[in-house]
């Protein structure tokens, strides 16, 4: 942790529950905010959906069914001013090393940057470094990927990551389904379970099969582990080490990494390559979206980044009144901190968005599910809700019993095309239909019934409209909410750039792996202890 002298955030950032917003926001709650019946707020207020509306590029946000009124939002963007929200923004636009547990600056907008854009005259040296190192990466990189995209005799590309290095790009390629038209087939594997992998491998022929192994670090276990099956699957099945041999692992093995060197002690030659400055959450817009753009072209893929970068120009320079990013941001402490809802339910009305929840799972709650704030004190307060969700219709018949009658309120979030897609397009109304059915029911409830059919209403959601799925509208949905956790998580104080928490598990998971196999339970907990020599009957 940098010493108090170092912090970076002095004079710029102040803690939420330091600011006399938050206390006034804590008056508003008790008085008024609590209280607040959205039915009752549009009756006194017919342009309450227009008051409470919002356009961004590419992404029309209805926010009028929340428990906000004009009064909360005022006193959030107090909140959000006391906080320095534009400074700590400023400070991640110019480079500043707004990562202090890990001394890096967190630029991935950089990567969608159109070229020729000139650096913050503040902003350190290594920002115009960067903008120059991304463009040729992406020039190769797309290069690369319309190449394999020509070559006929690749039938199948496997990429091998998890987290940020998978969850991304294989959202990213279900969203984009319609524009696959190369024939080629992109598979993702993530779990260490060999059944993910050797599943695939037995419908593979190595002669017609790419592997993108994707890794930030080139050290994640389960990335490795699998890596190495697919290369002794290659050998073992003619391929080679050699270069000069007609089946080479350098033709067929792809690294996309910032440890060029490990990828080139695998036996990698062709290394696609990021920076420390690309959170792997963040990363799917530089050489990890390699398999997007290998799936849908470099055009579509420019797409993707263009969507993106209109997003980030909105993030940067509307006034936070009229800020997408800031006000749904917003929401999100209001309902975690002052109504304390535990969980927000993601319900995109669209097949292709049908990964979407688990990238944002990682996305929110791996960079705002924090306990400390940036100096490393106890936070008082609750951060990340844990954020989960289904497409529609699907929820709608699992899980929305729940939503609409059960004792939580689980704010949703419906994400609705304007425009269905090519196939059965007869059909995207009655998805429509559902959606504003379901968003209107949670709202207006059935008080008048009692018992089993009481529906009490008032419950809240938004609904995120996009024109259609394609991939400059995916771009800057996306981008959106990485700047809303980026906004939530500048209030609350923390770092929403690193992850320790997931360090201990890596670290005794390394341990007991030995154990499986030697059944040493020496100064282990009796619970591990036990489980464990239930367990290894089926490893050993
Ligand atoms: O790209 P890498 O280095 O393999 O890491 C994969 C994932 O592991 C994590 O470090 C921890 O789960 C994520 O932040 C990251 O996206």
């Amino acid at each position: 942790m940098p010493a108090p002298e170092q912090d970076i955030f002095q004079g710029m950032r102040t803690r939420c529950d330091q600011t006399p917003a938050w206390r006034a926001l804590q008056v508003h709650f008790e008085q008024a905010g609590k209280h607040l019946d959205v039915r009752d707020a549009f009756a006194a207020d017919p342009s309450r959906y227009q008051a409470f509306s919002q356009e961004a590029p590419h992404v029309f946000a209805d926010l009028s069914r929340n428990r906000i009124d004009a009064s909360t939002e005022a006193l959030l963007f107090d909140l959000a001013r006391q906080c320095g929200l534009e400074q700590q923004r400023h400070a991640m636009w110019t480079g500043q090393a707004i990562n202090t547990t890990e001394q890096r600056a967190v630029l991935h907008h950089l990567l969608r940057q159109p070229a020729g854009v000139a650096a913050d005259s503040n902003a350190p040296p290594l920002v115009a470094q960067a903008q120059g190192d991304v463009h040729t990466t992406l020039h190769a990189m797309l290069a690369y990927a319309d190449s394999v995209r020509q070559d006929a005799r690749i039938t199948d590309i496997v990429s091998i990551g998890i987290g940020g290095s998978g969850l991304g790009p294989s959202m990213a390629v279900t969203a984009l389904e319609e524009h696959w038209q190369s024939g080629q087939r992109v598979h993702f594997v993530s779990n260490v379970d060999g059944l993910e992998l050797g599943s695939l491998l037995r419908r593979l022929r190595p002669e017609s099969t790419l592997f993108l192994i994707a890794s930030k670090t080139f050290t994640t276990a389960e990335t490795m582990v699998n890596a190495h099956a697919a290369r002794d699957w290659f050998l073992a099945h003619g391929g080679s080490t050699d270069t000069q041999a007609a089946l080479p692992l350098a033709r067929h093995f792809v690294a996309l990494t910032t440890n060029v060197d490990a990828a080139r002690g695998f036996g990698i030659t062709t290394t696609f390559g990021f920076w420390d400055w690309v959170g792997g959450r963040f990363s799917l817009w530089s050489a990890i979206g390699l398999p997007i753009a290998v799936a849908v072209g470099s055009k579509v893929f420019c797409q993707l980044l263009a969507g993106a970068h209109a997003m980030d120009t909105h993030f940067y320079s509307a006034p936070l009144e009229h800020n997408l990013p800031v006000r749904l941001g917003l929401l999100d402490v209001w309902y975690r901190n002052f109504h304390s809802f535990s969980s927000r339910c993601i319900a995109p009305y669209s097949h292709g968005l049908r990964r979407l929840s688990a990238y944002l799972q990682q996305l929110e709650m791996e960079s705002n599910g924090k306990g400390v704030d940036w100096r490393g004190q106890a936070l008082p307060y609750a951060t990340a809700p844990a954020v989960w969700g289904e497409p529609g219709t699907n929820g709608q018949h699992a899980f929305f019993q729940m939503i609409h009658q059960g004792q939580d309120i689980i704010p949703v979030e419906f994400i609705v095309l304007r425009q269905g897609g090519r196939d059965l397009p007869e059909q995207h109304p009655r998805l429509v239909a559902n959606a504003l059915a379901q968003a209107q029911a949670l709202m207006l409830g059935r008080p008048s019934c009692c018992g089993h059919r009481h529906f009490s209403g008032n419950r809240p959601s938004t609904v995120l409209v996009l024109e259609r799925l394609d991939a400059t509208s995916l771009g800057a949905l996306l981008a959106l909410y990485e700047h809303r956790i980026f906004v939530s998580g500048a209030l609350w104080g923390i770092n929403s750039f690193d992850q320790w928490g997931v360090e201990l598990g890596k670290q005794l998971a390394s341990n007991l792996e030995p154990r499986l196999a030697s059944g040493d339970v020496q100064g282990l907990d009796a619970a591990t202890a036990g489980l464990l020599q239930r367990l290894r009957a089926g490893v050993t």
